[in-house]
This record gives structure tokens, sequence and C-alpha cells, in this order.
């Protein structure tokens, strides 16, 4: 089910990074709401005065008070009594808690041995031994089973906070690491996409070069080259259109491979006779445009010069050639300004020298207009 949503394109990477996030929110506001009462819980229970401690320090009043007793007893004299009283009165108000009374039954009949024993005392009167005894450890008894029960309380309070804690710890990593996963899957996804998405425009970039681009020489074809001149929109160029003479004959003399073979050949040739900063292009069959820069004629017809010599030079055997000579070239250059309409112009101008050159028996080279 889940992979049909993902399917559907509207649950795109985004709205799961937002899901996710608000899964975090409401996992952090959860746990927020949990933690305040849970603490308050813990302290109002354990950490407070009615737990055990008040039991703890009435029964310490008692034992002291019936130490007094036991050791000093009638001997000691009013003051001793005295102290025996008071440690009574005071154990007695930490005693009587509400707590205490409605939780444990041995409260109430504890509080009125000690009433009974106080007034007793009041009055000058030592209760016997005996009396004392059972007058004073049956509270010291009580008070000694409600620490116990209020340690136990306490510790299971404790237990379960503990217990909680590690509940809500648990459910935090298990919630952050889901989140987590989530984040991972969507990353993915979104990598995913991205990965498709640069692939594409990669094909696209390697389809467009290569329409760009002749497949046999791999120069520039023809709309390479009206690209590049509308690239080079205002700049002084030089356009050469160079072709082959009798490129039939050799064809048919050495076959199609052969000729394919001197149309790669030439395109080195040219290279290296123009430089580096000249650019070359297949207009189709044996024809081949090459644009330079150029501001000064006198460097179109250096350029023109320098790829008919380049050929001479090469000599390369033509065995069909009508004048008997090796592989020739005819050029026709021309100076222009690049730009749109110019452009046209000057490619005509350069095509009228090149036929110019053909008519007048090849091998040469003509500038226009
Ligand atoms: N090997 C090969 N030949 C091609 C290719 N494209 C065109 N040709 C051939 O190039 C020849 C061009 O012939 P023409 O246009 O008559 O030119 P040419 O024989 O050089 O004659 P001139 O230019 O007048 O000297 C044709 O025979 C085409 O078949 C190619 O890609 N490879």
């Amino acid at each position: 089910m889940i992979r049909a949503m993902l399917r559907r394109r509207y649950i795109g990477w985004l709205w799961l990074s937002l899901m996710s996030f608000t899964a975090l929110m409401l996992l952090i506001t959860y746990e927020t709401r949990w933690v305040h009462p849970e603490i308050h819980a813990y302290f109002s229970q354990s950490g407070n005065l009615t737990g055990q401690q008040l039991a703890t320090r009435s029964r310490r009043y008692l034992e002291e008070s019936l130490g007094i007793l036991l050791e000093e007893g009638g001997e000691g004299g009013g003051d001793a009594l005295e102290r025996a009283r008071f440690r009574i009165e005071v154990g007695y108000s930490l005693f009587d808690i509400g707590l205490y009374r409605s939780d444990y039954a041995c409260t109430v009949p504890s509080l009125q041995r000690l009433d009974t024993l106080y007034d007793a005392l009041s009055r000058g009167q030592v209760p016997a031994h005996s009396r004392l005894s059972q007058d004073l450890l049956q509270p010291i008894r009580c008070l000694t089973e409600i620490e116990m029960d209020q340690l136990d309380r306490r510790a299971e309070v404790t237990n379960r906070f503990v217990a909680e804690t590690h509940r809500h710890q648990t459910q935090v990593l298990l919630g952050s690491l889901m989140i987590y996963l989530l984040g991972l899957v969507f990353w993915g996804m979104h990598e995913r996409k991205r990965r498709l998405a640069d692939r594409a425009t990669q094909e696209s970039l390697h389809w467009m070069a290569q329409a760009l681009r002749d497949p046999l020489t791999g120069v520039g074809n023809r709309s390479a080259l009206h690209d590049d001149v509308l690239a080079d929109h205002g700049r002084p160029l030089g356009l050469l259109l160079i072709d082959i003479d009798y490129f039939k004959q050799y064809n048919d003399a050495l076959g199609h491979p052969e000729g394919d073979r001197l149309l790669r050949e030439l395109v080195a040739l040219i290279d290296r006779a123009l430089g580096g900063d000249a650019r070359l292009y297949r207009m189709g069959g044996d024809e081949f445009a090459a644009l330079l820069p150029c501001d000064d004629r006198q460097v179109l017809e250096q350029a023109c010069a320098a790829v008919v010599a380049a050929m001479r030079e090469a000599a390369l055997p033509h065995p069909d050639h009508p004048g008997g000579a090796d592989v020739t070239l005819s050029v026709g250059g021309v100076q222009f300004t690049a730009d749109r309409d110019a452009f046209a112009d000057a490619y005509a101008t350069a095509d009228r020298a090149l036929y110019r050159v053909k008519a007048q028996g090849r091998d040469g080279w003509q500038t226009g207009p």
C-alpha cells in the first residue's frame, strides 16, 4: 500500500519530509507532556515530610523519652520527667498526621496511649517499667511499621518512575530511528530523482552535441557553424570554404572507404595549417568551412594560401586527377563581422570565390568580394 502511495506523483519527497518533521514534533510534544507530571508525581509522593521522615523523627523522640524514663525514672526527679514529657509531646505532634491516621490502623491507639502517658507524667506519676514499655513500645512499633511501609511505597514509586523512564526512552529511540530511516528513504528517493534528471540532462546534451557534429570526421556540421557565428556576434571573422578537387574521381578510383580516409586526413591537415584559433566544419560531401579570428584581409589571404600549400606539400596521390596531379584543394575566402544577415552574404561571397577558383582550373584560392 505504501509503495502504491509512493508511486503517486503528489506524494513527493517534499511531502514526505514534511510528514517526518511533523511526526518528530508530535513525538517531542508527547514526551514533553509526559516528563513534567511524571516527575511531579515522583517528588510529591516520595520527597515530602509526610512520607517516612516524620515517623522516623517521632520514633526517635519516643525512644529518647523511653531511655530517659527507664534509666532515670523516678530518681531523675522533675527534670527527667520534664525532658521525657517534652520528647513525648514532640513525638506525638510529629505522629499525629492525617496520612498516618487514615492509612495505618495502629496510629489512633498509639496516640491514645501517648496521651494517657503524657497526662500521667504531667501529674508526676512514673508508670511501672512493664507498663511504661507497653505505653511507649507500642507507638514505637507502630512508627517503625509506618516507616517501613513508607519506604516500600517510596521504592515502588521509584521503580515505577525508572520503568516509565525506560519505556519512554525506548519510545523516543525507536521513534527517532524510524524518522531517521524515513529521512534516509526520502533522501534516497530525492537522490534517485536527481540522478535520473542528471542523466536525462547529460543525454540531452550528448544528443545535442551529436546533432551538431559530423560523425565521419568529428568536426562540427553546418548547424554548428551557424551557432558559432551567432555566438561570436560582432567579432571580425574570416570564413574559408574548402573543397577537394575531383573527389568523385578519387572515390571512383580508390573506393569510398579511401575517400572517407582522405576526408579525415584533410581535417587534420587543415587544422595544422590554420593553427589552434581556427574552427572547422563539414558542410557536406567534400566541402569544408573554417572560421578564424580575422581583423585584417592579409590574415585571411595567408590562411587561404596556407591551406592550399599544405595540401600540395602533403602530396597525397590522386590516381585519376585530370591534371595528373596529387590531391589538390580549391579555397574561397571572405572577411566579415559576425552577424546573422552578414553571414549569409559572407557565405555567398566565399562560395562565389570558390566557384571562380574551380572555373579557373582549381588548385588555388581566391577571396571576395
Ligand atoms: N567517400 C565519400 N565520398 C562522399 C561523401 N559524401 C559525398 N561524397 C562524394 O563526393 C563526391 C563529390 O562530387 P562532386 O560534387 O562532383 O565534386 P568533385 O568530384 O570534387 O568535383 P569538383 O568539386 O568540381 O572538383 C561525390 O562523388 C560524392 O559521392 C562521403 O561521405 N564519403
